[in-house]
């Protein structure tokens, strides 16, 4: 019923020769993986260009961030609407090195998603607990506030056109993988809540486990009830790689 989604997040990667190295060489394996959505999100610096060399293919893709204002005097920014015209799907909102490095609060993320999806974008909401909450036992207690801030603001109807990704922060760039089990566990958690709200749209909502993802450990994730699919970092940077990973999405 729903469709896998792997999301490439190439966070502050790329030339202008990688860059087309690499959509090259995904457009095979896209087109190869029926039924599975494929999409990329490269620095914005080089979206003008991943439009040109996706055309036509099943490549799709979208943003790291986004601001929240459509235009004005906001030095560095770029807007939903400018990336909606460049033909973005998607914009991820609330990355944990987002909501770390550049201090995005609960209420800056529901902020981002609401503009996101004010521009016909598609916002894929990450969350995730730190290793210390995760130590601590708080993981299900921290994935409900992360929700619930865009709950709040946006409505649980808003979850019906968008994605969520689980990214456990201690699993990425680690090389720590959390287990296809515990990763489960906690994506059941995240549908179980939201279908406290509405069930129909806990139903239909896609949630992707993101954390040090690789080929070999794609098939089983992707292979629990709850996950469908991925947002891979390091991994989606290597075209085999990543090729691997949307075949095992493909299942
Ligand atoms: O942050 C991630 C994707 O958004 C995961 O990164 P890695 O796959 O490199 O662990």
């Amino acid at each position: 019923m729903r469709q896998p989604l792997v999301m490439g997040n190439w966070k502050l990667n790329g030339t202008k020769a990688s860059v087309e190295a690499l959509v090259k060489a995904l457009i095979e394996p896209a087109a190869k993986a029926e039924g599975v959505e494929v999409a990329v999100c490269p620095p914005v610096i080089f979206l003008g260009l991943v439009e040109k060399l996706a055309e036509g293919s099943r490549i799709q893709y979208g943003a790291q961030n986004a601001d929240v204002h459509t235009s004005g005097a906001f030095t560095g920014e770029n807007s939903p609407v400018m990336l909606k015209e460049f033909g973005c799907k998607y914009a991820l909102v609330g990355h944990s090195e987002r909501r770390t490095l550049h201090a995005e609060t609960d209420a800056v993320v529901a902020a981002k998603y609401e503009a996101i999806q004010a521009a016909d974008l598609v916002p894929v909401l990450c969350i995730g607990e730190t290793l210390e909450q995760f130590e601590a036992g708080t993981t299900n207690q921290v994935v409900e506030e992360q929700l619930k801030a865009v709950i709040d603001r946006c409505g649980i109807a808003s979850f019906a056109k968008a994605v969520v990704a689980y990214e456990p922060v201690w699993a990425i760039g680690t090389g720590k993988t959390a287990t296809p089990e515990i990763a489960q566990a906690v994506h059941a958690h995240i549908r179980g809540y939201l279908a406290g709200f509405d069930a129909d749209v806990a139903a239909k909502v896609q949630i992707l486990y993101g954390g040090s993802v690789t080929g070999a450990s794609a098939a089983n994730l992707f292979g629990q009830p709850d996950i469908d699919g991925g947002l891979v970092g390091g991994a989606s940077l290597k075209p085999d790689d990543f090729a691997q990973i949307i075949a095992g999405a493909k299942q």
